[in-house]
């Protein structure tokens, strides 16, 4: 559909902004161009639009030139919305996304408006939410209304290939999924053609079927699709540390940022836990959250989580906690060392060595038959120890993630026999063992 070859050109002939640049998009497919500030993105939509002078190179649209195409061939074939501000535009709604429908039309006064123009132009004013306020002068819409009104007036030009600049940009992130959404079905169901510049990383994973990243107007690379393996590579072009996780749901890459004013300090377990007990519950506190992989009746997945109760109760307190529910019960960890020793040895293992502490907690009602295993600690191990145990003892979710030494996996599952909660005291061990071959202290002591 569109074939940029190499590219190079700018706002005057002297200065090049985009250089030697190549890259295609197929019919029916969404392509999300990527990039810092300033790297060029606005600059390719507007000469891919024949807006800036070409120095080197073509662009080709259906294998044609784009010089070949005339004003109006080329607005029926490709539309544009972009963040240019059109607010000082006395019109109403309507006659804004009317003006999507010029090459249709012989003159430019609306009163030649033909049935299919009117069709085409209150289809895009629904699909985009705006028909309500068709009578309203543009100026008075807000900035979220103001863009999707401009998609609209872009859809009515009924293009091949939709060309958008930040189309996301003043949306809620309601009015920004059902924008995504409607473009994806666009595609779908019209086989429309999309080149969005997205600064979110994350909204173009998850809807772009390829992205391209720019780099001072060259083209870094072309992805289909994120994977962790390019964490490193968009870290450098935006020149920020970026973290590539799983998506919890999907099977997308998502990015976040690791904020530094919220450095994160080793916590030593043993003076950041409390531990309240009552006739029917009883709860484990930390005084900050803890990386938590968790089946347990509330809270499951991986997050971060503060305080573990075993209860009758069937509800959990809310915030940043684990329920584990129970008929009968019981901690079987002690910070004191108040349980009778043997009891404690069973149960749970806490050593503290080389300044980081390890603890798990296993508790199994026989009453129920539902077993409880909890791993803390402050240690920097890798997730896949964790994960690792989470297999062994047949936990239900898991996801690898890079951790930063502060790790707490907590799960239940329905085991009915005393061999299974073996296997569990067996993993939690194996685990500490782990933890400690990897600090080089093999003869820490289990207390
Ligand atoms: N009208 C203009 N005349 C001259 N240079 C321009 C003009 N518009 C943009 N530039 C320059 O071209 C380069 C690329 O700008 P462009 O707007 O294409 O970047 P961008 O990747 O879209 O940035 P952003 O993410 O900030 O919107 C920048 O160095 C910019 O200063």
């Amino acid at each position: 559909m569109l074939h940029v070859k190499n590219l190079t050109g700018g706002y005057d002939d002297k200065k090049a902004v985009i250089k030697d640049l190549s890259f295609s998009i197929e019919k029916g497919r969404f392509f999300a161009l990527i990039g810092p500030n300033g790297s060029g993105k606005t600059t390719i939509i507007r000469l891919i639009m024949g807006a800036l002078p070409i120095h080197n190179g073509e662009i080709l649209f259906d294998a044609k030139p784009l010089a070949s195409y005339s004003q109006r061939e080329l607005a029926k074939k490709a539309a544009v919305m972009t963040q240019e501000n059109e607010a000082g535009l006395d019109f109403s709604v309507e006659e804004i996304v009317m003006l999507g429908r010029y090459p249709y039309q012989k003159t430019l006064f609306f009163k030649e408006n033909t049935q299919a123009d009117l069709i085409a132009a209150e289809t895009a004013m629904k699909q985009t939410s705006v028909w309500e306020y068709r009578k309203r002068p543009y100026h008075s819409l807000s900035g979220g209304e103001k863009q999707r009104v401009l998609l609209a007036k872009a859809l009515a030009q009924e293009p091949e290939l939709l060309l958008l600049d930040e189309p996301t940009n003043h949306l809620d992130v309601k009015h920004t999924k059902e924008l995504l959404e409607l473009l994806k079905k666009l595609q779908k169901d019209m086989n429309l053609t999309i080149l969005a510049i997205l600064h979110d990383l994350n909204l173009a994973s998850l809807y772009a079927d390829s992205i391209g990243l720019l780099k001072k107007g060259e083209l870094e690379g072309k992805y289909e699709g994120l994977h962790l393996q390019n964490e490193n590579s968009f870290s450098n072009v935006y020149e920020v540390k970026l973290n590539f996780t799983s998506h919890p749901s999907v099977s997308k890459t998502q990015i976040s940022l690791s904020p530094e004013y919220m450095e994160e300090k080793p916590v030593n377990l043993l003076s950041a836990v409390q531990i309240q007990q009552t006739e029917k519950a009883a709860c484990i506190k930390m005084d900050k959250p803890f990386r938590t992989l968790s089946a347990g009746a509330d809270g499951k997945g991986l997050h971060w989580s503060r305080q573990w109760i075993f209860s009758q109760a069937e509800q959990a307190e809310t915030g940043e906690s684990i329920f584990f529910s129970s008929k009968q019960p019981y901690i079987l960890w002690s910070i004191d060392a108040k349980l009778p020793k043997k009891e404690l040895r069973q149960n749970s293992f806490i050593v503290n060595q080389s300044g980081f502490t390890f603890c798990a907690i296993v508790s199994h009602s026989p009453y129920d038959g539902k077993v409880h295993a909890a791993i803390l600690t402050d240690a920097p191990l890798d997730d896949s120890d964790i994960i690792n145990l989470a297999l062994k003892i047949n936990a239900v979710k898991c996801r690898v993630e890079k951790n930063f030494g502060k790790i707490v996996v907590g799960m239940q599952k329905k085991q009915q026999n005393q061999a299974d909660q073996e296997r569990i005291f067996e993993a939690a061990e194996e685990l500490l063992q782990t933890a400690l071959k990897r600090l080089e202290t093999p003869n820490a002591a289990f207390r």
